[in-house]
């Protein structure tokens, strides 16, 4: 339940006061999320979405979010879009925390992902990749490879209660991911957390994208990683290569990958599996049972860690240079 902070009727109005929204019929808050405080905000005006922040995501970083999605949305790609108040201002203060109020986004996450679903998200991240880079600020990305092995030795010392042997599996991966990361790449602003619950579609069409809290600068093909992981591996934790074909079918209509990047993508998807590996596992055993945030399985990408670390060419990720059957 991602409802963290408790908004009243009265502080709720005096906020939106400054905004040219008309009166609020109804506001409830949102199951369905990790990191902030969402509700659905209906007023006179229409249906938006109303964001607290909560304390893991940095106030210095709201700027560049809530500029990005204003962006990518002035450009043609579909995403919330910050409404602002009659100051010009879209970031404000509720109930102790800075929030926003957002365009309502129609549509919903695809439940069970098909190759059609996968080209369409693999377009939509390329067509990101390609308006991000007109977008004059920069945010470093907070959980780059670099970050990796503090993150680790920031769990507390149970890793091997997920599995024996996990923690030097881990460390030795993280030696073997550090001596080969990818450095040359072509870099932009990257979404970096393109789940199926923040691509939405309507009437079988990708209606939009939401959730830029994790977006940032980096390797344009470690978004293409993270999305792989996302998209194309089955319940049973096998890899779907169709999925995997029409991933990078959508993404390379739009944008074709150079060679260097295709060669480095299985060393890339074995870095975004030891990303979300790593905060589900500081989450996992950290948070405590019963507590508002959703714990997810860390064993589901170590699985996928696993799978990628016998990867050796991108290939077996359905990837075919351009021109070739596309
Ligand atoms: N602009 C929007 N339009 C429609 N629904 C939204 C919008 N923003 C958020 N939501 C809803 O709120 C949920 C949580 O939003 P999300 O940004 O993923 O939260 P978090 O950052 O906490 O993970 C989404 O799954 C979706 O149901
Ligand atoms: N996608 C991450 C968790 C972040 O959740 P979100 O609701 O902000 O997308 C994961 O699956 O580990």
């Amino acid at each position: 339940m991602a409802v963290y902070t408790d908004v009243g009727e009265a502080e709720l109005i005096a906020f939106l006061a400054d905004y040219d929204l008309g009166q609020v019929l109804s506001y409830k808050g949102i199951a369905e999320g990790v990191e902030n405080s969402n509700f659905l905000l209906r007023t006179t005006g229409g249906t938006f979405i109303l964001t607290l922040y909560e304390k893991r995501v940095a106030k210095n970083d709201l700027p560049f979010f809530l500029g990005l999605m204003q962006y990518l949305a002035e450009h043609g790609l579909s995403c919330p879009l910050p409404v602002q108040r009659r100051d010009g201002e879209a970031l404000g203060e509720l109930a102790g925390r800075p929030g926003a109020v957002f365009t309502f986004l129609e549509g919903m996450g695809a439940r069970r992902p098909t190759p059609v679903h996968c080209r369409a998200v693999g377009s939509a991240m390329a067509r990101l990749h390609a308006i991000g880079q007109g977008f004059s600020m920069q945010r470093t990305n907070g959980l780059a490879m670099e970050a990796w092995r503090p993150l680790f030795a920031s769990c507390p010392n149970r890793v091997d209660e997920i599995e024996p042997g996990l923690a030097d599996e881990i460390g030795s991966e993280l030696d073997d991911l550090e001596a080969n990361w990818p450095r040359d790449l072509p870099s932009g602003v990257i979404h970096a957390d393109l789940f199926t619950d923040n691509v939405f579609f309507l009437g079988g069409e990708l209606s939009g994208i939401i959730d830029f809290y994790f977006a940032c600068n980096e390797l344009l093909a470690y978004d293409i990683a993270i999305t792989l992981c996302a998209w194309c591996f089955e319940a049973d934790g096998s890899f779907n290569i169709t999925k995997g074909v029409a991933l990078l079918k959508g993404y390379q209509a739009v944008r074709p990958l150079s060679e260097s990047e295709a060669d480095s993508l299985p060393i890339l998807c074995r870095g975004a599996a030891m990303r979300f590996l790593l905060t589900r596992l500081y989450d996992w055993l950290t948070v405590p049972d019963g507590s508002f945030v959703v714990k997810k399985d860390p064993r589901e990408y170590l699985r996928k860690l696993r799978f990628h670390r016998n990867v050796s060419r991108a290939g077996e990720y359905g990837y075919e240079p351009i021109g070739v059957n596309v």
